[in-house]
Parts: C-alpha cells; structure tokens; sequence
C-alpha cells in the first residue's frame, strides 16, 4: 500500500476515485481541486453496477489505488449527519443466507469472503488527517447492501451482525472486490446523509453529506502527497 501511495504521489500511477452518481462525483472533484494522478468515474447505484464499472475502468491499467467514495447512512452512536466514516473494513452486510438459526454469511457457508480488507495504516492518516482539519471522521467497517436499511430493527441486526458497524453504502463491495481482481488496494469513505433506520427520505442531509464529502477529498491528497 505504501508502494500504491508513492508511486500515486509520483504519478507514475493514478488513484481512481469510484463514485454512484454525479452530485458526488461533482463533489470529490470539486475536493480535488484539479489535482493530477486522479480519475473520478460514476459507478451507477449498488455493488453489480459499482463491480462492472470499477473492472471496466481499471481495465486501462495505470492505477494504484482505488477508492470508492460517496454519501451514506451513519449508525447511531457511531456517525451522525455531516460525519465521515473511513473504512476500517469493506463488509458485503446481505450476501450469505438466511438459515433456521438466523443470517450465516457467504464465509460461514463456504462460499468466500464477505470482507475486503483495506491498508490500515492508510485509512488510519486519512482519518487523523481529517480530523486534524476539524471535520469529524471516524475509522469502522462501511456496510455494503443492496437494499438501503429502513428499519429499526434491520439497523439493529446489521449492528449485531458486525461489530462497530458505522456507516452503509451500496457500492463499496463491488469496488472494492474489482479493486481486488485487479490485485489493488481499495478504500471507502462515506459521509453520511442520514440515520440508519426507520425510512425517512425528508431527513436525507445530502447537500450537508456533499460538502463533507468535497472536504474529505481535498483532505485525501494531502494524505497521498
Ligand atoms: O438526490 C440527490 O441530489 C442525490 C445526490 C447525491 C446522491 C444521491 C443518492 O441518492 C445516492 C444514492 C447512494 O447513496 C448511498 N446511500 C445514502 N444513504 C444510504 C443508506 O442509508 N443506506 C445505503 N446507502 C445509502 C448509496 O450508496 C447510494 O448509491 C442523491
């Protein structure tokens, strides 16, 4: 990871940000402020599309480092609105089975991994560098699921299911497993929209989760100089 951060600062790589829409990819643009060795692309909404985008464009070679990024759902106590999460863990939440004793993942099952594991060391500047700039950040696993969370009670069991479970989004797995295929280190960041929990589309923060996001950015090339 090291090597990725380097060879990115040294442009002989490039970073290529992953983004679901383009009200974020407007945002971590504006974040990066021209910045050269980075590539900002739209990944569609959840982790097939996410997936197929981020193998595709990785396809062209050059990269060194991959980073899915967007507005997310924060977990009470952990990420409230405006707050970024950095992924200390990239976590499928929904892909295994239901079972007569409750959720088994695709690893119980024996069918691989539902976790991406990202460069701690990395994830744990960005987040400090963050901080240091007085925006409020927190290091955790980012769940991702297909199907936004709109219960108490999914939010409940999602928390259960892993713990310090933060923030969750719909496209980090996808990015991140096509990061890995590619044999690249991946991260996440989420800044968050809304609670996690009972549906309430009113609540959505976006332009607030946007301009946070937008500052995580600028922060995330200082980090990588
Ligand atoms: O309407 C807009 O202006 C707008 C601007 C930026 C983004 C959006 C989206 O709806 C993006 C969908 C995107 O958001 C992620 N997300 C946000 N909150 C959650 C959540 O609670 N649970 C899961 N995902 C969430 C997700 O990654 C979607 O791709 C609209």
């Amino acid at each position: 990871m090291i090597q990725a951060m380097t060879q990115a600062s040294n442009m002989e790589t490039k970073v290529l940000i992953m983004t679901a829409v383009e009200a974020e990819r407007d945002a971590v643009v504006r974040g990066l402020g021209g910045a050269a060795g980075y590539d900002v692309r739209i990944a569609g909404v959840g982790p097939a599309a996410a997936a197929a985008c981020t193998a595709a464009e990785l396809s062209s070679g050059g990269y060194g480092l991959v980073v899915s990024a967007g507005i997310g759902g924060g977990f009470a106590g952990r990420a409230k609105i405006g707050d970024l999460v950095v992924a200390s863990e990239i976590v499928a939440a929904d892909l295994g089975a239901e079972t007569p004793d409750g959720y088994a993942s695709v690893d119980e099952l024996g069918f691989g991994s539902s976790v991406v594991l990202v460069d701690a060391e990395l994830a744990r500047r960005w987040t400090e560098a963050l901080n240091a700039a007085g925006l409020v950040a927190v290091a955790g696993p980012i769940l991702t699921l297909s199907t936004v969370t709109g219960t108490a009670e999914t939010a409940a069991k999602l928390a259960e299911r892993v713990p310090g479970a933060s923030a969750e989004g719909m496209e980090g797995y996808g990015v991140a497993v096509a990061a890995r295929q590619f044999g690249l280190p991946a991260m996440e960041i989420r800044a968050v929209s809304n609670p996690i929990g009972p549906r309430d589309r009113s609540a959505w923060r976006i332009p607030d989760a946007l301009h946070s996001l937008e500052a995580a950015s600028s922060i995330l090339k200082e980090v990588l100089r």
